[in-house]
């Protein structure tokens, strides 16, 4: 019989409610917490997360709770599920309620902007003696409440944290794979929100399956260029955390960075699309961290820089075309190339 762990996952968003649900599925015990008491109440009381996953239907071993010291204490695993510009602060308060030696997962696919840090980065600061994971993949929430086949990646050094954290979440839907690539892995997860943004953009333009097909490969190829420079392995961008991710990111509309995206490329303004959505469409932030961290390593970013000109400079997306298809002819897969 596989243990049964008392699990914390922090974030009542469309992701951590998915994966607590999941592991509630699982037999083991889950708490959500958050921080609206009506939707803990709703959770408790109707087993429905209304705000964010209409009609998906709740475990009742799920349990929700807006007190994270109730929520942790006694937890042997912890997943952080709240947007980047939260994670150091909810870290930094786990910390105080947190087992020594527990395993903490971030499914957190943004960057701090000091520092230029990943969230794994903030977590080994902020919760020194726990064991630190993870997860990242193709994971459009909506589907996979929609009981559609999906699979991610968790990544650690410690081989026994994977192996705890694949049997967690494995489920008929839902299938994890396991890397020793924190880096590379949680890198993909932060970097492909940049291009989901564009994707969109191109999408609202109308474009055909050559100039998506172009745009998907050319962003893998800057992305990867970026992780070589940081020392990061451009062969975990060929799996699912990297290009998996960008797949399905740049071509739903379910992910928010296309959202935000698409309604750039109808004309609309950023902060009134940020705004609307009311969810965290973490590339926006990415995007100025990246353009400024590659300029300092000195990486050429055409389409990362093509994206910050069009959202924060005068500048068209016509005129950014044509730098784009002017600029000095170049080889393909070029990041491979001694
Ligand atoms: N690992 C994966 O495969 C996936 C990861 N994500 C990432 O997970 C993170 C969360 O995503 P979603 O749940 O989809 O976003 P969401 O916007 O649906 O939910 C985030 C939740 O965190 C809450 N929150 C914000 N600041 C908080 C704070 N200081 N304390 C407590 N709660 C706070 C918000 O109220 C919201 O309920 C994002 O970074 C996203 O990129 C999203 C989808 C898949
Ligand atoms: O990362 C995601 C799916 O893998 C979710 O993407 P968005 O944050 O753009 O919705």
């Amino acid at each position: 019989m596989t243990q049964r762990h008392q699990i914390a996952v922090l974030g009542g968003g469309s992701f951590g409610t998915v994966i607590a649900n999941i592991m509630a599925e699982n037999n083991h015990d889950v708490c959500l917490w958050l921080r609206n008491s009506e939707r803990a109440d709703e959770i408790n009381r109707d087993h429905i997360n209304s705000a964010y996953l209409p009609d998906y239907p709740l475990n009742t071993n799920l349990k929700a709770s807006t007190d994270l010291a109730e929520s942790i204490t006694g937890c042997d695993i912890v997943f952080m599920a709240v947007p980047s510009s939260s994670s150091r602060d909810v870290a930094a308060e786990v910390a105080h309620h947190i087992n020594d030696n527990a395993i903490v997962v971030s499914t957190t696919k943004g960057i701090e902007h000091d520092g230029f840090k990943l969230m794994s980065e903030v977590l080994a600061e902020e919760l020194p003696k726990a064991r630190i994971g993870v997860l990242s993949g193709p994971n459009l929430a909506k589907e996979i409440a929609a009981q559609q086949i999906a699979a991610t990646v968790i990544a650690s050094k410690d081989e026994e944290l994977n192996e705890i954290i694949q049997a967690l979440l494995h489920c008929g839907n839902f299938r994890v794979y396991a890397s020793s690539d924190v880096f590379g892995v949680e890198l993909g997860g932060a970097l492909k929100n940049v291009y989901a943004i564009m994707a969109g953009m191109a999408a609202a333009l109308g474009i055909g399956q050559n100039t998506i097909s172009m745009l998907m490969t050319r962003s893998l190829a800057e992305m990867s260029r970026f992780a070589v420079q940081k020392g990061a392995d451009p062969m975990t961008f060929l799996g699912l955390s990297g290009v998996g991710d960008l797949i399905a990111t740049c071509s739903s509309p379910l992910s928010r960075n296309y959202r935000v995206g698409y309604e750039l490329g109808h004309g609309k303004n950023l902060d009134e699309i940020v705004a609307e959505l009311g969810q965290v469409a973490e590339g926006v932030n990415t995007l100025k961290l990246l353009k400024q961290q590659a300029e300092e390593l000195g990486v050429y970013m055409p389409l990362v820089n093509g994206l910050y000109d069009i959202i924060y400079t005068p500048k068209s997306i016509n005129d950014v075309v044509g730098t784009l298809m002017f600029a000095e002819q170049s080889r393909d897969v070029e990041f491979t190339v001694k």
